[in-house]
């Protein structure tokens, strides 16, 4: 096992807003198939996906907005770990001008994720430094496991984060849930050493924001200081607050967010028109 610890290694970028507002788009949970028609309990994640980057496209140009900074993927981009998968992922991202800066969640196959994103040119890229705010992606995945965890070296990287940029408030991307959703069935499968994240986080006196995919819903909750968010899924969703497995009957979206130098952060989630790309709601796992 290679024991050299992992150094941050860190890429700038300049926000396009004149006044120093960052504003970033997260995509999560694409469970995207080798098979374009594939069916995901009664959805064709290909087709949610390419009508929520659709549905970007024209927010963008209806609201003739600045354009994005950037676009975080926070993982489970694949549902069956073929290259054909990432491929088509990459294709989706190809309509969206931003730069996609990305992160494996338990579904992925992170090597092979990488390899084809590389070559897709989409940056390997985990620390950015933006305007008054860093954005740090870490890696919870646990092979073979649903949970996540954060190694000693994804932890260091946090450490380095918040000791050489004590001032810059912090964005940090991981793939599980930090703190319950209210979902028992799928809070069984958090990261489970979310306190040793969190000690490092009490330590930094700037803002702090954790951003989650893996929960198929929309979340906004403060904690201790530290905001916590996470994003619908572009395919199936799963219903708040249900102990038991159940899928929700809100559509597949996003989640856009700004990032003010102050520190400020606002948010909003978007979703796809009511009723569309409904799924099987008689599901009870997979
Ligand atoms: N009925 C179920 N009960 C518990 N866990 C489940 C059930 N169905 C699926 N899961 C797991 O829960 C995970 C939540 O999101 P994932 O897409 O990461 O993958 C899912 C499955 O691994
Ligand atoms: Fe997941």
């Amino acid at each position: 096992m290679n024991q050299t610890p992992l150094q941050l290694d860190t890429i700038d970028i300049k926000p396009h807003r004149p006044d120093g507002v960052v504003e970033l788009l997260q995509i999560t949970d694409t469970h995207l198939f080798a098979d374009k028609d594939a069916d995901f309990l009664g959805i064709a994640p290909w087709h949610s996906g390419r009508a929520v980057v659709e549905a970007i496209v024209e927010n963008e140009r209806l609201a003739q907005t600045l354009p994005h900074d950037l676009i975080l993927a926070t993982g489970d981009l694949s549902q069956d770990n073929t290259p054909e998968s990432y491929r088509h992922f990459s294709e989706l991202m190809s309509n969206l001008a931003p730069p996609v800066f990305w992160l494996p969640g338990n579904h992925d196959d992170a090597a092979l994720m990488q390899a084809e994103l590389d070559n897709a040119g989409i940056s390997n890229a985990k620390h950015l430094l933006c305007g008054q705010w860093q954005i740090l992606l870490l890696d919870t995945q646990l092979a073979g496991e649903t949970h996540g965890e954060l190694s000693a070296a994804q932890l260091s990287l946090l450490e380095q984060a918040i000791e050489r940029y004590p001032d810059h408030h912090l964005l940090l991307a991981v793939h599980h849930q930090a703190i319950p959703v209210g979902c028992a069935w799928l809070d069984q499968h958090n990261l489970r050493n979310a306190d040793a994240m969190q000690a490092l986080l009490a330590r930094h006196r700037a803002s702090r924001v954790v951003l989650c995919g893996h929960v198929h819903q929309g979340f906004d909750q403060g904690e201790q200081g530290v905001r916590y968010l996470a994003s619908p899924a572009t395919c199936i969703q799963f219903k708040p607050l249900s102990d038991e497995f159940a899928l929700d009957s809100m559509a597949p979206g996003w989640r856009a967010i700004s990032l003010h130098p102050d520190g400020r952060l606002s948010t909003q989630v978007w979703r796809l028109p009511p009723h569309t790309f409904e799924p099987d709601f008689s599901a009870t796992g997979y």
